[in-house]
């Protein structure tokens, strides 16, 4: 397997191996033993998937504050996006900064966002089936969203503003400043 750190030395794209042959691929696309060796050691509980028919919709982005933390390992299946992971940990030097990894069908390829991180992809095809593992089971009354557009962090999406598609409750997301203080005084669990 391929491992690659991002600017965020936690953030990692991980590249499974495929074996080719006359009929397609075969790859092994989790295995707890292959990403044990690349420090990524810990029990994944929940496999989630989310469709969504057009480009341009925006998830994210999120969070699950302690003790319902989650470690994430996302994957396309169809279609591609780009995954965008944002330190929101308080002691990080890298606090409020962002990486976005294109993740596509085509390339096989993962990331994995650990806990302390902010989540969220933008769809750059129609028809994209995303597919993650992570580490804790949905806890709603933990959940946080962050906006996507927030000025302090500055993310790129790459694609038209004017084409983003948003969940009601993304639309109505904190800006990071407020989950800050949130987080502070422990108002979430
Ligand atoms: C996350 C989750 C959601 N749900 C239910 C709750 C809603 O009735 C429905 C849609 O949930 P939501 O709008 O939060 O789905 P996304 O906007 O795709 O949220 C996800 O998007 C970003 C990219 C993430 O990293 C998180 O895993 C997750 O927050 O599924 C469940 O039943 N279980 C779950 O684990």
């Amino acid at each position: 397997m391929q491992v690659t750190a991002t600017a965020l030395p936690e953030v990692l794209e991980l590249i499974p191996k495929r074996v080719a042959d006359a009929r397609g691929y075969f790859s092994e696309t989790w295995n707890s033993k292959s990403l044990a060796q690349v420090g990524i050691d810990l029990s994944f509980c929940q496999d989630n998937e989310s469709f969504s028919a057009r480009k341009g919709t925006l998830r994210g982005l999120h969070i699950q504050a302690p003790p319902n933390a989650q470690d994430k390992l996302v994957r396309v299946v169809a279609g591609a996006i780009l995954d965008v992971a944002v330190d929101i940990r308080e002691s990080s030097a890298n606090y409020g900064k962002w990486v976005g990894v294109e993740l596509s069908a085509a390339k096989g390829n993962q990331i994995f966002v650990p806990q302390g991180f902010l989540h969220g992809f933008v769809t750059l095809t129609p028809d994209t089936h995303v597919i993650y593992k992570c580490s804790a089971f949905y806890a709603p009354q933990s959940e946080l969203s962050v906006r996507w557009d927030d000025p302090v962090l500055g993310i790129d999406w790459g694609v038209q503003t004017d084409q983003i598609i948003l969940s009601r409750k993304d639309e109505q997301a904190l800006s990071v400043s407020e989950l800050g203080a949130l987080l502070k005084c422990g108002a979430v669990a």
